[in-house]
């Protein structure tokens, strides 16, 4: 994997290129404190180097709320953000971000309202479930539940998404009920396409990144971080294995 990044920093052909990275257990280790994540500190300095160098971009592409994956984040200035699995697109300025502004229907917004109030029923009672809310979704969060009130969260909040959702995605602990249809697949596909980008490299961890990894191609370099089935072609053990491959990318860029 390491081998695989160094060579695209000295293949000229693979300009323009893109750099795209999930941020929960992908650069920031998983924690039980969402509010906690943050990138491994040996990430930063590659990544400002990828998003200085020429011919190439750099993307951090999350289930996160944009507001949150910018403030927890920290891309450096010309890092491009999706979050909310695609539904939200922004990039980093020197001065804030230069964003998409993602607007509900009165429908979508009625909608969310419920789904909110429904997925606090279910937290209601089960220690260690609890709600976060984003501005097109509610996701359900069970990694501090026992096992048992966990699943029963789970499942309750998957017929939720099915009953009222336009996507529910079930990620680690956590089950994802969006009021807009979108994916990090697509999201990424159109940043390809409007960058020209001849390249892919991604690397995620959860089941919502094989999204992503299916949208890219052959000549795409996809980067599945930790255990677990995935479609992507290459394995990183954890997000430190990932890091010390990015810090050897941006090493080997020319200067
Ligand atoms: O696409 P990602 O960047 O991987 O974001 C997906 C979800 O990340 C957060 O939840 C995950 O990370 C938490 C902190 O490590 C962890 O507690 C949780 O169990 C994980 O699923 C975030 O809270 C979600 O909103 C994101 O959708």
């Amino acid at each position: 994997m390491r081998s695989t990044l160094e060579g695209l920093a000295h293949d000229g052909t693979a300009r323009p290129l893109l750099v795209a990275l999930d941020f929960d257990g992908t650069l920031a280790p998983l924690q039980d404190d969402p509010s906690l994540s943050r990138m491994l500190p040996d990430a930063v300095a590659p990544l400002r180097t990828l998003v200085e160098a020429p011919g190439v971009s750099l993307a951090l592409v999350s289930g996160r709320a944009l507001h949150d994956l910018h403030a927890l984040a920290e891309g450096p200035v010309g890092t491009y953000l999706i979050g909310s699995h695609g539904a939200e697109r922004a990039r980093v300025m020197r001065h804030g971000l230069d964003r998409d502004v993602v607007q509900l229907t009165d429908e979508q917004a009625d909608r969310l309202a419920t789904l909110g109030a429904r997925a606090a029923e279910i937290a209601r009672g089960r220690d260690g479930v609890w709600v976060e809310s984003k501005p097109t979704a509610v996701v359900v969060h069970t990694r501090l539940a026992e096992h048992d009130d966990a699943r029963d969260a789970e499942s309750k909040a998957l017929a939720l998404g099915d009953e009222l959702g336009s996507g529910v995605l079930h990620g680690k602990d956590v089950v994802e009920i969006s009021v807009l249809r979108a994916s990090k697949g697509e999201a990424l596909r159109a940043l390809r396409d409007e960058l020209g980008a001849r390249v892919v490299v991604y690397a995620g961890d959860d089941v919502t990144d094989e999204h992503a990894f299916a949208a890219l191609t052959e000549h795409d370099v996809t980067i599945k971080v930790g255990a677990g089935d995935t479609v992507a072609r290459l394995r990183a053990a954890d997000p430190h294995e990932l890091v010390d491959a990015l810090v050897a990318l941006a090493a080997a860029l020319p200067t």
